[in-house]
């Protein structure tokens, strides 16, 4: 069986980062499941159609990582049968060799409960709309605003709400260097591989 880590958590809280790095050092392929929800988001029309019809162009568009995309996203994303529309996908990209690293909302607990690692990554409010501030080049103040909304809508929503798989490893990145939050979450992989 393939190997599978999955990696949850708020917004800006590092994911991508440490799924890019664990991705490039154990030889593993990565989905930002968040893409999926952002080109849904951005497709305008119904957006269960929109998710079923997702075309790999639909994915490169360069305006998928803005926050108008990422409100976007986050407000369809709550539609179970979008949801339920880009399950497949997913299955399918966790059960390629050697193994598969997907980062969002939900992969530990409802996309791949059986991920032999499942982290857990969050950051202050603040941490995080500074981060997503400076890489957008807007105010912090401003996307502390909207990453709460943001959190707050994917929380409380019904279908595959944000929250830690019960055998998550939590990885708090407030005060760690990028280094440190990767080499964390490598380690918590080395171990399982063991
Ligand atoms: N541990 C960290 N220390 C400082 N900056 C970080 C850290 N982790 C991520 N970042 C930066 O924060 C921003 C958001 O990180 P990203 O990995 O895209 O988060 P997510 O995928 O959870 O939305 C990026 O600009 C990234 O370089
Ligand atoms: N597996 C996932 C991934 C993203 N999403 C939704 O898509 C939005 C954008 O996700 P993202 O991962 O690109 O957002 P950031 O954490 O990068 O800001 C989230 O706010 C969620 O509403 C989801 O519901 N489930």
């Amino acid at each position: 069986m393939p190997f599978v880590v999955a990696i949850d958590g708020p917004a800006a809280s590092g994911k991508g980062t440490i799924a890019r790095a664990i991705a490039a050092h154990f030889g593993f392929h990565h989905l930002d499941t968040g893409l999926l929800y952002r080109a849904t988001g951005v497709k305008g029309g119904d957006p269960v159609t929109a998710a079923r019809g997702l075309m790999p162009d639909d994915l490169s568009r360069p305006d998928l990582r803005s926050a108008e995309a990422g409100q976007a996203a986050s407000r369809i994303a709550a539609i179970a049968d979008v949801r339920a529309a880009l399950v497949d996908f997913q299955h399918r990209f966790a059960a390629r060799n050697p193994g598969a690293v997907l980062d969002g909302r939900d992969i530990g607990t409802v996309i791949c409960p059986q991920a032999q690692v499942k982290l857990y990554v969050v950051a202050s409010d603040e941490v995080r709309a500074v981060r997503r501030a400076r890489e957008l080049n807007c105010d912090p103040a401003d996307m502390l605003v909207q990453l709460q909304e943001r959190d707050r809508r994917d929380s409380e929503r019904a279908a595959a709400p944000m929250r830690p798989a019960d055998d998550a490893v939590v990885i708090d990145t407030s005060d760690m260097s990028i280094d440190d939050a990767v080499a964390t979450a490598i380690a918590a992989v080395d171990k399982a591989r063991r």
